[in-house]
């Protein structure tokens, strides 16, 4: 059974840019893969339609049996409640707690305040950060800013984690770490789709990877396949 699959999916962008032809690929529930290609190949366009930020323009992406191309309105919430994301630049709330940004998305779906304390406290006991929910985020160092970052996406537990350059910013043994606990999640049930051009990072974690070039797919490599 998959999880998610891409259909010979297209986007075009309003401007006329094809940002991605043709693409088709499954991942199964509690996979950890790459999305690799060079600046502008279709990564983020590719995390987008998942995420219905974007639309795909041709084929159909199915998630869970359901071809989500076709959600309206409070469907789309529906949907991304079972899709987690993080950003490089992970977007916390700066004048917020480490625990308040992390029951930010709890709240917004009406979970009861006990519940939330719960479930905030465990994830940040999942994410190495048990310690520091009443920091503000200046407080913390970069990794653990992007750890919170994956605290918050995971925290109402989704099918789903789309990070697109979760290390962009981290130096090497930090993205090491990040990419530690990201895999130590899709070992517990959660997939998770990581784009990134670091190459060497990629190499390093030996899993799935697809490979973009110029919005086609190119390569869809096996865990440990890709050559050094
Ligand atoms: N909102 C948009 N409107 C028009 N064109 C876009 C838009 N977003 C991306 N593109 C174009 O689509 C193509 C794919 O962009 P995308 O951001 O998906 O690539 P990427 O692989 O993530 O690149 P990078 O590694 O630089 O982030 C590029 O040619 C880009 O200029």
């Amino acid at each position: 059974m998959s999880l998610l699959r891409f259909d010979n999916v297209g986007k075009r962008y309003a401007s006329g840019r094809d940002a991605l032809v043709d693409v088709s690929f499954d991942v199964a529930p509690g996979e950890m893969l790459f999305v690799t290609g060079h600046s502008g190949a279709g990564k983020s366009t590719l995390l987008r339609l998942i995420h219905l930020t974007e639309r795909a323009t041709r084929g159909a992406v199915i998630f869970a049996d359901r071809n989500i191309g076709k959600l309206g309105g409070r469907r789309i919430a529906l949907h991304r409640r079972d899709v987690g994301v993080v950003f490089q630049d992970h977007r916390l709330l700066a004048d917020r707690s480490i625990d308040d940004n992390v029951a930010l998305p709890l709240r917004l779906r009406g979970m009861h305040r006990a519940e939330i304390a719960k479930r905030v406290r465990s994830t940040l006991e999942k994410v190495g950060l048990g310690d520091r929910g009443r920091a503000l985020p200046r407080q913390l160092s970069a990794g653990e800013q992007q750890r919170v970052g994956i605290a918050r996406a995971i925290a109402a537990e989704p099918k789903l984690l789309l990070a697109d350059e979760p290390t962009g910013n981290l130096d090497p043994a930090l993205s090491t770490e990040i990419m530690a606990l990201l895999e130590s999640l899709s070992m517990r049930g959660t997939a998770v789709m990581v784009a990134s051009h670091d190459l060497a990072l990629v190499r390093r974690m030996k899993k799935r990877v697809l490979v973009l070039d110029h919005g086609r797919l190119v390569d869809d490599i096996a865990p440990g396949d890709l050559a050094e």
